[in-house]
């Protein structure tokens, strides 16, 4: 996709499709995350497109990478379920309308509560990500009187050449159970009552570039459903994650059609549903950051634009070095090298370092782009920041679907109500 999708330059400003940025600003203020519904379903039907070779297949967008219900509204009126990591995310799935059938829980954390309240709702497939998870859930559904449907989610020891912080297959990595393992714990787990296992899960990490670590992570997955198939498994389902990346400099994004077919060559033969839990390529390029300028102040090397946006807002360039574009919402074709930073109390609150930008002075809106994935749902209220304002924009019209929150609103003023720890221990 290209990233001009649904934000475009006309008449001399941007707008979110056919909506002036600069309308949004003077409406909802800034700063404020604006989606193009048109691009996230553009980047969602092209998601299943590339996927047309593989003949059983569902989808499910990682809410982690946005969680805003009607993000997540406009993904399931595409067809997709979602991928979801806690209880938080389960309840916005099921506010945003998607079935629970239609909904796969992963995560390596999911405590006896949340285990009790995916199968209390009827979520689809439990990810499990350690054998001591599955025989508390096998216990827990037995209790309810249900059966749970899991996978066993494999790590498979492959690097995925992405940023450390964000790769999730290697030998170290926390998450799912060692390959060396797998079988062993698939076969304990298989003879629980009340758990049904349909096969195996595999997510080597985010924003990956190259087909080749995904192909090697898939192949590993296919000698191990051969081998789990050969003990007398039933394997219907591999759920091979999400990951694709997309390119924040304006280039191409991953190849998604080369992806669906080295998918479907690679998986021929296995003779199952497979399950995919894209996130960042569908979000990314449909949302933008809108902030202002607040003040130009000179620096030693380059002057500093400090706008309204914060780290708090956006947190990719500080936990990743990430790079956003940041670019005039009314550009005059006049440049500037200048380090671009938040408000926030933090040196890493820095959007770009001593970057060619287009030139904006005091006063003026600007955008972060490509915010769409993992912008609003990593935001937070530190240095007691407000909760970023989200709009969604449909042709000429545009909707808050998400209020700006004060912080003293989210973490309100409580008379302390002390509790005395040996009164309470004499009353147990
Ligand atoms: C289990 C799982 N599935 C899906 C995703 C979505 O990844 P991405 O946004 O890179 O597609 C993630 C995030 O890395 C994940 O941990
Ligand atoms: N939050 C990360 C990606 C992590 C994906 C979740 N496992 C990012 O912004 O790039």
């Amino acid at each position: 996709m290209s990233r001009d999708t649904g934000f475009k330059v006309r008449s001399g400003a941007l707008h979110a499709e056919g909506v002036a940025l600069g309308r949004i600003a003077q409406a909802v203020g800034t700063p404020t995350y604006v989606y193009s519904a048109s691009a996230l379903r553009a980047a969602a039907r092209r998601f299943r497109e590339a996927l047309a070779p593989i003949p059983r297949k569902s989808l499910a967008f990682a809410v982690k990478a946005n969680s805003s219900l009607a993000v997540l509204s406009v993904l399931r009126d595409e067809g997709f379920g979602a991928d979801i990591v806690s209880g938080g995310e389960l309840t916005a799935a099921l506010a945003a309308g998607m079935k629970a059938g239609d909904i796969v829980y992963s995560g390596v954390g999911k405590t006896p509560e949340e285990l009790a309240q995916a199968l209390r709702a009827g979520v689809g497939h439990i990810n499990l990500e350690g054998e001591r998870e599955g025989e508390v859930l096998a216990a827990t559904a037995v209790r309810m009187g249900v059966e749970a449907t899991a996978m066993l989610r494999v790590n498979p020891d492959v690097n995925a050449g992405t940023h450390a912080k964000i790769t999730t297959g290697t030998r170290d990595s926390k998450f799912g159970v060692a390959f060396a393992d797998a079988i062993g714990i698939f076969d304990r787990l298989s003879k629980r009552p009340g758990l049904t296992l349909r096969g195996v899960a595999v997510h080597i990490g985010s924003q990956i570039m190259e087909l080749g670590p995904l192909e090697s992570a898939y192949r590993r997955i296919g000698e191990l459903v051969a081998a789990l198939r050969a003990r007398g498994h039933a394997i219907t389902h591999v759920d091979l994650g999400g990951g694709l990346g997309v390119d924040y400099h304006g280039g191409s994004d991953g190849d998604v059609t080369a992806y669906g077919a080295m998918v479907a060559k690679v998986t021929q033969d296995w003779d199952v549903t497979l399950m995919f839990e894209p996130g960042r390529y569908i979000a990314a390029h449909a949302g933008v950051l809108l902030t202002r300028v607040v003040w130009v102040k000179p620096g030693e090397e380059c002057p500093f634009v400090i706008v309204d946006a914060g780290m708090n807002d956006l947190a990719r360039p500080a936990l990743y070095d990430a790079w956003h574009e940041f670019a005039a919402v009314a550009p005059n074709g006049a440049t500037m090298r200048a380090h671009v930073v938040g408000p926030v109390c933090e040196s890493s609150d820095r959007f770009a370092a001593g970057r060619l930008i287009n030139r904006v002075k005091e006063g003026d809106l600007a955008v972060l782009r490509d915010a769409g994935a993992y912008g609003a749902s990593m935001a937070s209220c530190y240095n007691s920041r407000a909760l970023t304002a989200e709009v969604m924009v449909e042709g000429d019209r545009f909707a808050v679907i998400a209020p700006r929150i004060d912080a003293a609103a989210i973490r309100p003023q409580v008379v302390p109500d002390w509790l005395d720890a040996h009164a309470l221990d004499h009353a147990a």
